[in-house]
């Protein structure tokens, strides 16, 4: 049995990057940039041969837009879809809503890079009834112990035993399966795949809007090329580099 092929896709800028907020949870629409990212997603599977087979994404319009726009321009918008909450942004805290660069200045660069990008210390936890908490949000009133705040630790509690029951199957099926979700659930899940250390993973950031393609050997889903190949090299350099710089 040939593996599937695993295609990682950061939704494409939002508003609240454009106006470099911690965002989280905090459910924000696409710019036209965002957009744009989107469709050039779709072109970039076409022109590489990469036909999704499904689609998982969190349970944030800005992901869920991305792959909406992206399968479009592929042709694929007729693949199933699966949703869930485990493939969302880290809950960033109290931090949602506020400015990196603000946060930065008054906080200093090291606390700041702390609350950022430690492997295992989470921001402050978000006060319920504040303007950016989802303590009424119905999408998860199902779950009985959902989180004020996250390390990328808890995000990797969260999403990787999901992935190893659903995506990583699909995978070893032979599917080829589109994961739209976003920077931090997206390194949680690369952390997994490349088996890169805690104090490394601080290192990595994923670019907006640029598909990762990560082909497997055999079914313990060893990547075939540590760190997957990005379907447009320089641009996914060049969003790295920059979301690394924010609040600087
Ligand atoms: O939630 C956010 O603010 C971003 O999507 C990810 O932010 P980070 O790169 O600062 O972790």
């Amino acid at each position: 049995m040939t593996i599937g092929t695993l295609v990682l896709l950061r939704h494409g800028e939002s508003e609240w990057n454009a106006l470099n907020l911690f965002t989280g949870w905090v459910d924000v629409h696409l710019t036209e940039k965002g957009m744009g990212e989107a469709k050039r997603a779709g072109e970039l599977l076409v022109e590489h041969g990469v036909t999704p087979d499904i689609l998982y994404t969190s349970l944030l319009r800005r992901a869920i837009t991305t792959a909406h726009v992206a399968l479009d321009a592929a042709d694929r918008l007729w693949i199933p879809v699966v949703r869930d909450w485990r493939l969302n942004e880290r809950h960033y805290g109290a931090l949602q809503g506020k400015n990196k660069a603000q946060v930065k200045a008054e906080y200093g660069d090291d606390q700041f890079m702390m609350w950022r990008r430690s492997y295992d210390t989470p921001p402050p936890p978000i006060e319920s009834g504040t303007e950016y908490s989802q303590d009424s949000d119905p999408r998860y009133a199902h779950l009985s112990d959902a989180p004020l705040t996250e390390c990328l630790l808890d995000v990797v509690k969260r999403f990787i035993p999901y992935f190893e029951e659903t995506i990583a199957k699909d995978l070893k099926a032979g599917k080829t399966v589109l994961v739209a979700a976003h920077g931090n659930s997206l390194r949680a899940l690369v952390k997994h795949l490349d088996g890169i250390s805690d104090a490394d993973i601080a290192q990595l950031n994923i670019p907006t809007g640029i598909p990762l393609v990560y082909e497997f050997d055999n079914d313990d889903l060893t990547p075939r090329k540590i760190g997957g190949t990005y379907l447009d090299p320089d641009a996914a350099a060049a969003g790295a580099a920059a979301v690394a710089a924010q609040g600087k």
